[in-house]
C-alpha cells in the first residue's frame, strides 16, 4: 500500500505520516528533508541555491534512510528548501529517489507537497492536510520553543506563508491537491484526533480500491 501525505507547511503531514507508517507498518520517507537536506548542503559548502548541478548531484548521493531530522527541521533550513526546491530538473532527480524509496519492500507512506500529483500519482490513498494558518503557526513556534529556540506566533506566521506562497506559485510540482486526494483540515483537532480521522479516510480509500 502506497499513502501520498501532502499539505502546507507545519499542517502535520509529518506527524500523520509517522503515525500511519507505524499503525500499518509501511517505511516512511519525509520527503521535506530530502529537500532540506539538499538546502542545507549547499549552504555549508558555500554554494548559491540555484546551483542546479551541485544540488542534482547531493539529491543523487543522498543517503535517504539516515537523514537527520533534529538538525534539518530548524526553522531556517525550510527556506533554504524551498529555493532549492523551485529548479526542475533537480526536483526530477529528487523524484526518482524518492519513488525508487516507495517501491521498495511492502509499501510506504511519503509527506510533501507534490506526492499525490507527481511522485505517486497512483497511490492507494491520498491525503491533503490543512490547518488554518494561525494555527499552524502557534504549532510551529510551539515546536521551536520546545526544542530551547526563540519564536514569536507572528514571525512564523510571515514565514510560513512566503514559503507556502512559493511553494505554490512555482511552475513545477507546485503545492497543491490532488484531484483525488481527501482533504483533512486539523484546525481545532489534536493530533489523536486527526490521527483516527486519517485511518479513516486511508480505510475508506483502501475499500474503494477492493
Ligand atoms: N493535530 C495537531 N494538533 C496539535 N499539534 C499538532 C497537530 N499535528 C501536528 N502538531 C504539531 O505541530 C507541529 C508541526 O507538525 P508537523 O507534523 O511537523 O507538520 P509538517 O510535517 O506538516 O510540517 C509539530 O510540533 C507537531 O507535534
Ligand atoms: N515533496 C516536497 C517536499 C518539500 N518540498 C519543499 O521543501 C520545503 C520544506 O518542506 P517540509 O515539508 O520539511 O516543511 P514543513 O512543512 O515541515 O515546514 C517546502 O517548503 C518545499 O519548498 C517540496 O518542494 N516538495
Amino acid at each position: 500500500m502506497l499513502i501520498a501525505i501532502d499539505g502546507p507547511a507545519a499542517s502535520g503531514k509529518g506527524t500523520l505520516a509517522r503515525r500511519l507508517a507505524a499503525h500499518y507498518r509501511l517505511r516512511h520517507l519525509d520527503t521535506g528533508l530530502t529537500f532540506r537536506a539538499v538546502g542545507a548542503e549547499l549552504v555549508a559548502s558555500g554554494r548559491p541555491l540555484d546551483d542546479e548541478r551541485a544540488a542534482i548531484t547531493i539529491a543523487e548521493t543522498l543517503d535517504l534512510e539516515h537523514l537527520d531530522r533534529e538538525r534539518l527541521n530548524a526553522h531556517g533550513v525550510g527556506e533554504a528548501a524551498s529555493k532549492v526546491a523551485v529548479m526542475p530538473g533537480f526536483r526530477k532527480a529528487m523524484v526518482a529517489r524518492q519513488r525508487a524509496f516507495a517501491r521498495e519492500g511492502a509499501g510506504a507512506v511519503l509527506d510533501g507537497r507534490d506526492i499525490g500529483t507527481v511522485v505517486l500519482p497512483d497511490a492507494t490513498a491520498k491525503l491533503f492536510v490543512t490547518a488554518d494558518a494561525a494555527t499552524r503557526a502557534m504549532r510551529r513556534a510551539a515546536e521551536i520553543r520546545s526544542r530551547g529556540g526563540e519564536a514569536s506566533d507572528e514571525a512564523i506566521l510571515a514565514d510560513l506563508a512566503r514559503r507556502d506562497r512559493r511553494d505554490a506559485e512555482r511552475a513545477t510540482a507546485p503545492l497543491k491537491a490532488a484531484e483525488d486526494a481527501h482533504l483533512l483540515d486539523t484546525t481545532g483537532m489534536d493530533i489523536e484526533t486527526a490521527f483516527r480521522a486519517a485511518v479513516d479516510i486511508v480505510e475508506r480509500a483502501r475499500a474503494e480500491r477492493d
